[in-house]
């Protein structure tokens, strides 16, 4: 890049050097414009009135290229389905959800970009609930001019990831409920579990196809699970029964089932008597009672994922041991805290 002094009326189009500042108030001093800027007709005048009559600009030589216009490419490159972009701030441009959804990151990719010189990309944690219009990310670029190698390789990087940034949309989910334990059962006790469920599920748009009750008898518990499947459930939620006492049968039925299990047991508290299985491609999930009375637990880390369409495998559910304790704070903070921060990294 070269720099030189020119007159304000030969400013127009270039890029300003330096910034010129105004008297604002008792002697201090405010940018009127910064360095970086794009010199537009209509700052020719105010230019005048600051008493600048040449200026420093800045000529790009071939091959290198103005911050803004770079800031405005790595958006572009990184933005997948679901995300919009400002306009370049300071080379700044900010990345948004375009609808709710599940935030998506391609966290191999966003690696390689802030590997490259340069160049930044930084996000919300992969797999946050978002809703439309949140800001999910800002890139930037370090310099005022960015070599357009540089620019070149994140859009390649941006290409091969297929992008980097993107929003899945909840998809209407069918679940089914069914609650066990004899004290419910029969009628000794008012169902609390229920409603809770549907309290979390109905949020994300999916529908509640029914609320099932199963005594604490694994064969019918199997049975009611069959039943869901054949009734079309996506999603079936077996809950209560899941621990060491004798009549803590829903694993037992959840097996009996035919649905295999994926892993019994999270690294996750609360919720380390979750088990998850599959019966063909509906998800089984045997939920300990911890989910009736925390406010948050493991099936709040996993129901957006799955009802975006993911499947969850053992490794998953591995992974969430790191960030898996909640902090039980006095007033939950959740999900801006620590907990579940390992569902980041599926
Ligand atoms: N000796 C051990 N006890 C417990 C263990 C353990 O490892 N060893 N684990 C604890 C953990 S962790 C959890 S979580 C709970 C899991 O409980 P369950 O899923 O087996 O729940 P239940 O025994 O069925 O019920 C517990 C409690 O909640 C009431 N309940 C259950 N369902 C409903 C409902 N739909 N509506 C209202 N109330 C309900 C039930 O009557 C019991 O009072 O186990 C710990 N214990
Ligand atoms: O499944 Mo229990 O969380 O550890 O409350």
């Amino acid at each position: 890049m070269r720099t030189q002094i020119i007159k304000i009326e030969d400013a127009v189009g270039k890029i300003l050097y330096h910034d010129i500042t105004k008297i604002v108030k008792d002697g201090f001093k405010g940018a009127a414009f910064k360095k970086g800027h794009i010199i537009q007709p209509q700052d020719i005048q105010q230019f005048l009135n600051l008493g600048k009559e040449h200026v420093y600009v800045l000529e790009l030589e071939p091959g290198e290229i103005h911050e803004d216009e770079a800031g405005s490419r790595l958006a572009k490159a990184a933005a997948g389905d679901g995300v919009t972009f400002s306009q370049p701030r300071e080379s700044k441009v900010n990345l948004f959800a375009g609808q709710a959804g599940l935030l998506k990151i391609n966290l191999e990719a966003l690696e390689a970009v802030n590997d490259l010189p340069d160049v930044i990309l930084s996000t919300l944690p992969n797999n946050t609930v978002v809703k439309e219009g949140e800001m999910l990310a800002g890139t930037k670029v370090i310099p005022l001019v960015v070599q357009e190698e540089v620019l070149l390789e994140a859009e390649k990087i941006a290409a091969e990831a297929g992008s980097i940034i993107k929003v899945l949309p909840f998809l209407e989910k069918k679940i089914s409920i069914i609650i066990t334990g004899n004290e419910v059962y029969k009628g000794r006790i008012k169902d609390a579990f229920g409603p809770v469920l549907s309290e979390k599920i109905l949020p994300y748009g999916s529908k509640v196809l029914e609320v099932d009750y199963a005594p604490d008898d694994a064969d019918v518990i199997a049975e009611k699970i069959i039943l869901s499947v054949e009734k079309g459930a996506d999603i079936i939620l077996v809950s209560g029964g899941m621990s060491v006492d004798p009549d803590d049968v829903t694993p037992l039925g959840i097996r009996l089932s035919g649905a295999e299990i994926v892993k019994y047991g999270s690294p996750v508290l609360p919720g380390a008597m979750f088990l998850m299985a599959y019966r063909g491609n509906v998800a089984v999930l045997g939920m300990p009672a911890c989910g009736m009375y925390f406010r948050t637990t493991v099936l709040d880390l996993l129901l957006p994922l799955l009802l975006v369409g993911e499947r969850i495998s053992r490794r998953d559910i591995v992974k969430l041991a790191h960030g898996g304790l909640c902090r039980s704070c006095p007033r939950c903070r959740y999900p801006n805290c620590t907990f579940g921060i390992g569902v980041s990294q599926k």
